[in-house]
Protein backbone atom coordinates (compact mmCIF):
# COMPACT_ATOMS: atom_id res chain seq x y z
CA UNK A 1 0.00 0.00 0.00
CA UNK A 2 1.51 3.46 -0.62
CA UNK A 3 1.81 5.22 2.19
CA UNK A 4 2.68 8.58 1.11
CA UNK A 5 0.62 11.56 2.30
CA UNK A 6 -1.35 13.14 0.06
CA UNK A 7 0.66 16.55 -1.40
CA UNK A 8 -3.06 18.57 -2.16
CA UNK A 9 -1.95 22.43 -2.40
CA UNK A 10 -3.19 24.01 0.44
CA UNK A 11 -5.21 27.24 0.10
CA UNK A 12 -3.05 29.65 2.00
CA UNK A 13 -4.98 30.79 5.15
CA UNK A 14 -6.19 33.78 4.60
CA UNK A 15 -5.93 34.93 8.47
CA UNK A 16 -9.01 35.34 8.42
CA UNK A 17 -10.33 34.33 12.02
CA UNK A 18 -13.49 31.82 12.20
CA UNK A 19 -13.45 30.96 15.95
CA UNK A 20 -12.43 32.66 18.27
CA UNK A 21 -12.34 30.86 22.31
CA UNK A 22 -11.85 32.87 24.81
CA UNK A 23 -11.10 32.05 28.69
CA UNK A 24 -13.56 29.20 28.75
CA UNK A 25 -13.97 27.06 31.73
CA UNK A 26 -16.20 24.08 32.12
CA UNK A 27 -16.68 22.95 35.87
CA UNK A 28 -18.68 20.04 36.54
CA UNK A 29 -19.08 20.28 40.72
CA UNK A 30 -15.45 20.78 41.96
CA UNK A 31 -13.79 19.32 39.16
CA UNK A 32 -12.15 21.98 36.51
CA UNK A 33 -12.82 19.60 33.64
CA UNK A 34 -11.56 22.76 31.01
CA UNK A 35 -9.30 25.46 32.36
CA UNK A 36 -9.19 28.92 30.99
CA UNK A 37 -8.67 27.58 27.51
CA UNK A 38 -8.15 30.26 24.41
CA UNK A 39 -7.99 29.07 20.91
CA UNK A 40 -8.40 30.37 17.24
CA UNK A 41 -9.09 28.79 14.36
CA UNK A 42 -8.84 30.79 10.91
CA UNK A 43 -9.51 29.89 7.48
CA UNK A 44 -7.91 27.25 5.30
CA UNK A 45 -6.42 25.88 8.89
CA UNK A 46 -6.73 22.06 10.87
CA UNK A 47 -5.90 22.34 13.67
CA UNK A 48 -5.03 19.71 16.28
CA UNK A 49 -6.39 19.03 19.18
CA UNK A 50 -4.36 16.24 21.72
CA UNK A 51 -3.95 15.88 25.55
CA UNK A 52 -3.88 11.99 27.51
CA UNK A 53 -7.42 10.55 28.25
CA UNK A 54 -9.33 12.91 30.33
CA UNK A 55 -7.78 16.27 29.58
CA UNK A 56 -10.89 17.52 28.72
CA UNK A 57 -11.30 17.83 24.83
CA UNK A 58 -14.81 16.21 24.27
CA UNK A 59 -15.80 18.91 26.99
CA UNK A 60 -14.30 21.24 25.15
CA UNK A 61 -15.91 20.31 21.91
CA UNK A 62 -19.35 20.39 24.15
CA UNK A 63 -18.30 23.81 25.03
CA UNK A 64 -18.12 25.19 21.41
CA UNK A 65 -20.95 23.19 19.99
CA UNK A 66 -23.31 24.14 22.82
CA UNK A 67 -24.27 20.85 24.10
CA UNK A 68 -22.34 22.61 27.62
CA UNK A 69 -23.18 26.00 28.60
CA UNK A 70 -19.45 26.76 29.49
CA UNK A 71 -18.85 28.15 33.46
CA UNK A 72 -17.12 30.93 32.08
CA UNK A 73 -15.64 32.36 28.53
CA UNK A 74 -17.03 32.88 25.26
CA UNK A 75 -17.12 31.31 21.79
CA UNK A 76 -17.32 33.60 18.72
CA UNK A 77 -17.24 32.70 15.25
CA UNK A 78 -16.65 34.77 12.49
CA UNK A 79 -16.95 37.85 14.58
CA UNK A 80 -20.22 36.83 15.99
CA UNK A 81 -20.65 35.24 20.00
CA UNK A 82 -22.45 32.45 19.91
CA UNK A 83 -25.07 31.51 22.12
CA UNK A 84 -24.98 27.52 23.77
CA UNK A 85 -27.31 26.39 21.70
CA UNK A 86 -26.56 23.48 19.35
CA UNK A 87 -28.86 24.26 16.43
CA UNK A 88 -27.26 27.84 16.75
CA UNK A 89 -24.00 26.77 16.06
CA UNK A 90 -24.62 24.73 13.52
CA UNK A 91 -26.74 27.17 11.64
CA UNK A 92 -23.80 29.75 12.24
CA UNK A 93 -21.70 27.31 10.44
CA UNK A 94 -20.08 24.93 12.97
CA UNK A 95 -20.78 21.38 12.35
CA UNK A 96 -19.32 18.33 14.03
CA UNK A 97 -19.10 14.60 14.48
CA UNK A 98 -19.14 12.67 17.72
CA UNK A 99 -16.31 10.46 19.85
CA UNK A 100 -19.13 7.90 19.90
CA UNK A 101 -20.81 7.65 16.41
CA UNK A 102 -24.30 8.96 15.94
CA UNK A 103 -25.97 7.64 13.23
CA UNK A 104 -29.71 6.67 12.25
CA UNK A 105 -28.83 2.93 12.52
CA UNK A 106 -32.25 1.96 10.99
CA UNK A 107 -32.30 4.93 8.22
CA UNK A 108 -30.70 4.90 4.83
CA UNK A 109 -27.04 6.19 4.01
CA UNK A 110 -28.74 8.96 2.04
CA UNK A 111 -31.59 9.71 4.81
CA UNK A 112 -28.73 9.95 7.53
CA UNK A 113 -27.59 13.08 5.56
CA UNK A 114 -30.78 14.34 4.76
CA UNK A 115 -30.97 15.02 8.48
CA UNK A 116 -28.02 16.89 8.41
CA UNK A 117 -29.02 19.24 5.80
CA UNK A 118 -32.42 19.81 7.88
CA UNK A 119 -30.50 23.27 9.64
CA UNK A 120 -29.83 24.33 5.69
CA UNK A 121 -33.73 24.11 4.18
CA UNK A 122 -36.06 26.92 5.06
CA UNK A 123 -39.55 25.26 3.91
CA UNK A 124 -41.70 25.19 6.87
CA UNK A 125 -44.18 22.73 8.32
CA UNK A 126 -47.29 23.67 6.10
CA UNK A 127 -44.97 23.67 3.37
CA UNK A 128 -43.53 20.16 3.84
CA UNK A 129 -47.57 19.38 4.66
CA UNK A 130 -48.96 20.83 1.66
CA UNK A 131 -45.98 19.67 -0.60
CA UNK A 132 -46.50 22.98 -3.13
CA UNK A 133 -43.73 23.69 -5.49
CA UNK A 134 -41.61 25.33 -3.13
CA UNK A 135 -40.87 22.36 -0.64
CA UNK A 136 -40.23 20.06 -3.66
CA UNK A 137 -37.74 21.96 -5.16
CA UNK A 138 -35.83 22.30 -1.82
CA UNK A 139 -36.19 18.64 -1.57
CA UNK A 140 -35.00 18.18 -4.72
CA UNK A 141 -31.90 20.17 -3.88
CA UNK A 142 -31.24 18.82 -0.64
CA UNK A 143 -31.02 15.47 -2.30
CA UNK A 144 -28.71 16.53 -4.98
CA UNK A 145 -26.15 17.92 -2.11
CA UNK A 146 -26.39 14.87 -0.43
CA UNK A 147 -25.61 12.51 -3.21
CA UNK A 148 -22.78 14.88 -3.93
CA UNK A 149 -21.44 14.73 -0.71
CA UNK A 150 -22.16 10.72 -0.90
CA UNK A 151 -19.77 11.13 -3.92
CA UNK A 152 -17.57 13.11 -2.27
CA UNK A 153 -17.15 10.74 0.56
CA UNK A 154 -17.15 7.73 -1.22
CA UNK A 155 -20.36 6.13 -0.34
CA UNK A 156 -22.80 6.65 -3.41
CA UNK A 157 -23.00 3.55 -4.24
CA UNK A 158 -24.33 2.68 0.05
CA UNK A 159 -26.92 5.68 -0.51
CA UNK A 160 -29.75 3.00 -0.30
CA UNK A 161 -28.08 0.63 2.16
CA UNK A 162 -29.60 1.07 6.25
CA UNK A 163 -26.92 3.12 8.65
CA UNK A 164 -26.38 -0.15 10.14
CA UNK A 165 -25.08 -2.14 7.81
CA UNK A 166 -21.85 -0.10 6.72
CA UNK A 167 -18.47 -1.22 7.79
CA UNK A 168 -16.97 0.53 10.82
CA UNK A 169 -14.90 2.96 9.11
CA UNK A 170 -17.51 3.96 6.31
CA UNK A 171 -20.01 4.85 9.16
CA UNK A 172 -17.35 7.16 10.51
CA UNK A 173 -17.54 8.37 6.84
CA UNK A 174 -20.90 8.94 6.91
CA UNK A 175 -21.01 10.81 9.99
CA UNK A 176 -18.80 13.26 8.53
CA UNK A 177 -21.01 13.78 5.08
CA UNK A 178 -23.87 14.09 7.57
CA UNK A 179 -21.85 16.73 9.04
CA UNK A 180 -21.05 18.47 5.88
CA UNK A 181 -24.66 18.79 4.81
CA UNK A 182 -25.52 21.40 6.68
CA UNK A 183 -22.65 23.71 4.40
CA UNK A 184 -20.26 24.30 7.65
CA UNK A 185 -17.28 27.02 7.33
CA UNK A 186 -15.62 24.73 10.62
CA UNK A 187 -16.30 21.24 10.62
CA UNK A 188 -14.71 20.04 14.59
CA UNK A 189 -13.54 16.00 13.87
CA UNK A 190 -13.64 14.04 17.41
CA UNK A 191 -11.62 11.16 17.56
CA UNK A 192 -12.38 10.57 13.35
CA UNK A 193 -9.95 7.27 13.40
CA UNK A 194 -10.98 5.97 16.66
CA UNK A 195 -11.04 1.95 15.81
CA UNK A 196 -10.47 2.68 12.17
CA UNK A 197 -7.50 -0.07 10.76
CA UNK A 198 -4.62 1.62 8.95
CA UNK A 199 -6.09 1.69 5.59
CA UNK A 200 -8.85 3.20 6.76
CA UNK A 201 -7.07 6.06 9.03
CA UNK A 202 -4.67 6.97 6.14
CA UNK A 203 -7.87 7.47 3.77
CA UNK A 204 -9.59 9.37 6.67
CA UNK A 205 -6.10 12.10 6.60
CA UNK A 206 -7.34 12.22 2.53
CA UNK A 207 -10.58 12.60 3.28
CA UNK A 208 -9.48 15.73 5.69
CA UNK A 209 -7.18 17.15 3.27
CA UNK A 210 -10.01 16.92 0.56
CA UNK A 211 -12.50 18.60 3.23
CA UNK A 212 -9.98 21.42 3.97
CA UNK A 213 -9.33 21.93 0.09
CA UNK A 214 -13.07 22.61 -0.16
CA UNK A 215 -12.47 25.58 2.10
CA UNK A 216 -13.68 24.05 5.47
CA UNK A 217 -11.48 24.93 8.20
CA UNK A 218 -11.05 21.53 10.59
CA UNK A 219 -10.35 21.28 14.44
CA UNK A 220 -9.52 17.86 15.14
CA UNK A 221 -9.38 16.03 18.58
CA UNK A 222 -7.05 12.42 17.51
CA UNK A 223 -4.97 10.21 19.35
CA UNK A 224 -3.69 9.06 16.72
CA UNK A 225 -0.06 11.36 16.56
CA UNK A 226 0.92 10.21 13.13
CA UNK A 227 -2.33 11.52 11.77
CA UNK A 228 -2.43 14.47 13.94
CA UNK A 229 1.44 15.53 12.94
CA UNK A 230 0.70 14.47 8.98
CA UNK A 231 -2.55 17.13 8.63
CA UNK A 232 -2.36 19.27 11.45
CA UNK A 233 -1.15 23.46 10.59
CA UNK A 234 -1.34 23.96 14.68
CA UNK A 235 -1.81 21.40 17.55
CA UNK A 236 -3.10 22.39 20.70
CA UNK A 237 -2.39 20.27 24.01
CA UNK A 238 -4.88 19.95 26.93
CA UNK A 239 -3.50 18.51 29.78
CA UNK A 240 -5.98 18.64 33.33
CA UNK A 241 -8.34 20.84 31.09
CA UNK A 242 -5.45 23.25 30.43
CA UNK A 243 -3.82 24.05 27.21
CA UNK A 244 -0.05 23.70 27.98
CA UNK A 245 1.49 24.26 24.67
CA UNK A 246 -0.08 25.14 21.01
CA UNK A 247 2.84 25.08 17.74
CA UNK A 248 3.40 23.12 14.94
CA UNK A 249 4.99 19.95 15.23
CA UNK A 250 8.01 20.50 16.32
CA UNK A 251 7.40 23.00 19.71
CA UNK A 252 5.03 19.95 20.45
CA UNK A 253 7.02 17.25 20.08
CA UNK A 254 9.99 19.00 22.03
CA UNK A 255 7.78 20.51 24.85
CA UNK A 256 8.84 18.70 27.84
CA UNK A 257 5.62 19.55 29.67
CA UNK A 258 3.92 17.11 26.54
CA UNK A 259 6.20 14.65 27.28
CA UNK A 260 6.04 14.09 30.85
CA UNK A 261 2.13 14.50 30.23
CA UNK A 262 2.19 11.57 27.94
CA UNK A 263 4.32 9.66 30.58
CA UNK A 264 7.67 9.73 28.83
CA UNK A 265 6.50 8.11 25.19
CA UNK A 266 8.29 9.68 22.28
CA UNK A 267 6.00 11.60 20.32
CA UNK A 268 7.56 11.62 17.53
CA UNK A 269 4.49 10.88 14.92
CA UNK A 270 5.36 6.52 15.04
CA UNK A 271 3.89 5.33 18.54
CA UNK A 272 0.77 3.93 17.74
CA UNK A 273 1.10 4.64 14.09
CA UNK A 274 4.40 2.88 13.68
CA UNK A 275 3.21 -0.78 14.93
CA UNK A 276 -0.34 -0.52 12.73
CA UNK A 277 2.25 0.22 9.67
CA UNK A 278 4.49 -2.50 10.36
CA UNK A 279 0.98 -4.82 10.86
CA UNK A 280 0.36 -3.45 6.82
N1 LIG B 1 -21.06 15.58 32.13
C1 LIG B 1 -20.03 15.43 32.96
N2 LIG B 1 -20.19 15.44 34.29
C2 LIG B 1 -19.15 15.30 35.12
N3 LIG B 1 -17.88 15.14 34.72
C3 LIG B 1 -17.65 15.11 33.40
C4 LIG B 1 -18.70 15.26 32.45
N4 LIG B 1 -18.15 15.20 31.20
C5 LIG B 1 -16.84 15.02 31.37
N5 LIG B 1 -16.54 14.96 32.69
C6 LIG B 1 -15.19 14.81 33.26
O1 LIG B 1 -14.39 15.82 32.70
C7 LIG B 1 -13.06 15.33 32.48
C8 LIG B 1 -12.71 15.53 31.04
O2 LIG B 1 -13.41 14.55 30.26
P1 LIG B 1 -13.38 14.56 28.66
O3 LIG B 1 -14.27 13.45 28.20
O4 LIG B 1 -13.67 15.92 28.16
O5 LIG B 1 -11.86 14.23 28.37
P2 LIG B 1 -11.18 13.82 26.99
O6 LIG B 1 -9.90 14.57 26.92
O7 LIG B 1 -12.13 14.00 25.86
O8 LIG B 1 -10.89 12.28 27.23
P3 LIG B 1 -10.76 11.05 26.18
O9 LIG B 1 -9.51 11.28 25.39
O10 LIG B 1 -10.65 9.86 27.08
O11 LIG B 1 -12.01 11.05 25.35
C9 LIG B 1 -13.06 13.89 32.95
O12 LIG B 1 -12.56 13.86 34.26
C10 LIG B 1 -14.51 13.50 32.88
O13 LIG B 1 -14.79 12.49 33.80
Amino acid sequence: MNTEMTTTTAPAPTGTTLLDVRGVTMRFGGLTAVNNVDLTVSEGEIIGLIGPNGAGKTTFFNCLTGLYVPTEGTVSYKGNLLPPKPHRVTQAGIARTFQNIRLFANMTVLENVLVGRHSRTKEGLFSAILRGPGYRRAESESHDRAMELLEFTGLAAKADHLARNLPYGEQRKLEIARALASDPGLLLLDEPTAGMNPQETRAAEELVFAIRDRGIAILVIEHDMRFIFNLCDRTAVLVQGQKIVEGDRETVQNDERVITAYLGAPLEGTGAAASTEADQ
